[in-house]
């Protein structure tokens, strides 16, 4: 495990008397991309919380690039490397698509908030984020309010101010969610380019994105992982039929 980009090692959350993570430890290695799966309550956002830094978990360690964040707050986790995308979008919508992305690159250059009403004019933050508009496709669109793209372009878009952080991996919370098939295809070979930039812990209940995409799935039912994979051999492990797949196995 040594060459984990990213890492948990036994990590442990209980809310009350409900044990949400028990005892996970998952790795996330260059250029892969590792979808988590699992019925709904399973635990999946109470993983990523502790990943990412908005939830502290009771024992065990995050581990990033090596280094131990367990009690980095997520702003640090940024920094040194974490990007994230969210189930629930946190874009501005009034902004353009473009100020957007400015916000992002500013957050990434850890230079003060105030500077942002200048920020339209700073060329280096405004070539990084018209680097991200072009990876994602939306470079036409950096003018037009966030509002009037489609749902699938703000998931682009998303993707694209993850980008502006430069990460070294990437926590992606449901990106094909509300997605249609054309877009879905596109977000897919999108990500399947991405992790050799970055590697990919994917939350997707897509399951023919995740079948597509994944190198290694991991199955979490009542906060356990019960299964850590291929894609085949995930599909054929008796319990995870069980417990979660059914007939999309
Ligand atoms: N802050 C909290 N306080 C109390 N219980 C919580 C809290 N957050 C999550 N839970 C509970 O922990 C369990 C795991 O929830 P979690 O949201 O992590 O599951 P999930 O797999 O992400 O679900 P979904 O697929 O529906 O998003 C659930 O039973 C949930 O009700």
């Amino acid at each position: 495990m040594t060459d984990a980009v990213l890492q948990t090692n036994g990590i442990s959350k209980s809310f009350g008397a409900l044990r949400a993570s028990r005892d996970i430890s998952i790795d996330l290695k260059p250029g892969e991309i590792h979808a988590i799966i699992g019925p709904n309550g399973a635990g999946k956002s109470t993983l990523i919380g502790q990943i990412c830094g908005t939830l502290r978990p009771d024992a065990g360690a995050v581990r990033l690039l090596g280094r131990d964040v367990t009690h980095q707050p997520t702003r640090a986790r940024a920094r040194a490397g974490l990007g994230r995308t969210f189930q629930i979008s946190s874009l501005a919508m009034e902004d353009t698509v473009l100020q957007n992305v400015l916000l992002g690159a500013l957050g990434a250059s850890g230079r003060p908030w105030r500077f942002f009403s200048n920020v339209t004019r700073d060329t280096s933050l405004r070539e990084t984020a018209e680097e991200a508009l072009a990876r994602v496709g939306l470079l036409d669109q950096a003018r037009m309010r966030t509002a009037e793209l489609s749902h699938g372009q703000r998931r682009q878009l998303e993707v694209a101010v993850a980008l502006t952080q430069k990460p070294k991996a990437l926590v992606m919370d449901e990106p094909m969610a509300g997605m249609g098939s054309e877009g879905s295809k596109l977000l897919t070979g999108f990500l399947d380019q991405l992790r050799h930039e970055a590697p990919i812990l994917l939350v997707e209940h897509d399951m023919d994105a995740v079948f597509s995409l994944a190198d290694r799935i991991s199955v979490l039912v009542y906060g356990e992982v019960i299964a850590t994979g291929t894609v085949d051999e995930i599909r054929s492990n008796a319990a995870v039929k069980e417990a979660y797949l059914g007939d999309e196995a």
